[in-house]
C-alpha cells in the first residue's frame, strides 16, 4: 500500500505555501487540499500552479445553494481540472444530482472529478447537532442518512469521520468514497475538531483517503511529520 495522505494547504497565500512546499523534495507528487481560505484569495491560478509543480488537488469549497446555482459553479470547477471536488449533502438529493451534471458537461475530457458529499463536519459533536441543528436522530444516522442520499444521487462517496466509515461502507456500494478529515496522531492538539481518529485507526476502521492539515502544516518538520503519517497510514508502523 502506498496512500498518500491528503495535505490540507490552508494557508491565505501562495507565497506560504512556497514556504510550506520548501520543505518537500521538489519531486515529491503530492495530493493536496485546496480549501476556502486559499482559493478565495488566490482564485483558479492556485490550482493551475499546484498541477504544473505535479500534485493531484483535491478543491473542497463545500458548495451549497440551489440547483441551478451549483450546477452552473461545478461547471466551472470541472474545467480546472482538479481530481475531487465537494458538496455538502444537506443540499439535498436534487442539489447532488444537478453538481454531479454541472461536472459532467464542464469536464472537455469525459472524465469529471470524483464528487463527494460532506456528511456532518468532523468538528461537529452529537450534542451540537442536536442543538444547532434541531436534529433528534443520532449522529451516526444523520451521517449514514447524507451518505445513503449520496450515494442514490450518483455521488462517488462522503466526507466524514472515519469513526462513521465502516458503517457508511456496509450500507453502500463496494467503492464507495470516505474521505476522512478529523485526523491526528498519538498526543497531537485536537483543535477545533470533534471526532477524530489516527491515521492508523483510520485504516483499521476503512477510510479511503485522509486529509490531514494541522497536524503537517504546523509542524516544524513538515516533511517528517508527513512521512511519519503515511507510514502510520499505510500499515507500515
Ligand atoms: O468534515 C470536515 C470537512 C472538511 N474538513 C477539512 O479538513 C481539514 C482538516 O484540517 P486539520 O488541520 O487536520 O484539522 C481542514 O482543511 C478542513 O477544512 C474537516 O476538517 N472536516
Amino acid at each position: 500500500m502506498n496512500h498518500r495522505p491528503i495535505v490540507a494547504l490552508d494557508f491565505p497565500n501562495r507565497q506560504e505555501i512556497e514556504t510550506f512546499l520548501s520543505y518537500f523534495p521538489k519531486e515529491e507528487s503530492l495530493y493536496v487540499k485546496v480549501g476556502m481560505e486559499l482559493f478565495y484569495q488566490e482564485g483558479p491560478e492556485i490550482v493551475h500552479w499546484l498541477k504544473s509543480l505535479g500534485h493531484d488537488i483535491f478543491l473542497d469549497l463545500k458548495l451549497h445553494d440551489i440547483p441551478n446555482t451549483v450546477e452552473s459553479a461545478m461547471r466551472g470547477i470541472a474545467r480546472l481540472g482538479v481530481d475531487m471536488t465537494n458538496v455538502h449533502a444537506a443540499g439535498g438529493k436534487r442539489m447532488m444530482a444537478a453538481a454531479l451534471n454541472g461536472l459532467k458537461e464542464g469536464s472537455s475530457d469525459g472524465k469529471p472529478p470524483v464528487l463527494i458529499a460532506v456528511t456532518q463536519l468532523t468538528s461537529t459533536s452529537e450534542e451540537e447537532m442536536h442543538t444547532d441543528q434541531g436534529l433528534s436522530c443520532s449522529l451516526k444516522e444523520s451521517v449514514l442518512h447524507y451518505a445513503k442520499s449520496a450515494e442514490i444521487s450518483g455521488l462517488d462517496g462522503v466526507v466524514c469521520s472515519a469513526l462513521e466509515a465502516a458503517d457508511i461502507k456496509e450500507a453502500t456500494r463496494s467503492d464507495f468514497v470516505c474521505l476522512t478529515p478529523g485526523i491526528r496522531p498519538q498526543g497531537a492538539s485536537v483543535g477545533d475538531q470533534k471526532r477524530v481518529v489516527t491515521p492508523a485507526k483510520a485504516r483499521e476502521l476503512s477510510s479511503s483517503y485522509i486529509v490531514v492539515g494541522r497536524p503537517i502544516t504546523r509542524s516544524e518538520h513538515p516533511y517528517e511529520s508527513y512521512l511519519s503519517i503515511k507510514k502510520e497510514w499505510n500499515g507500515e508502523i
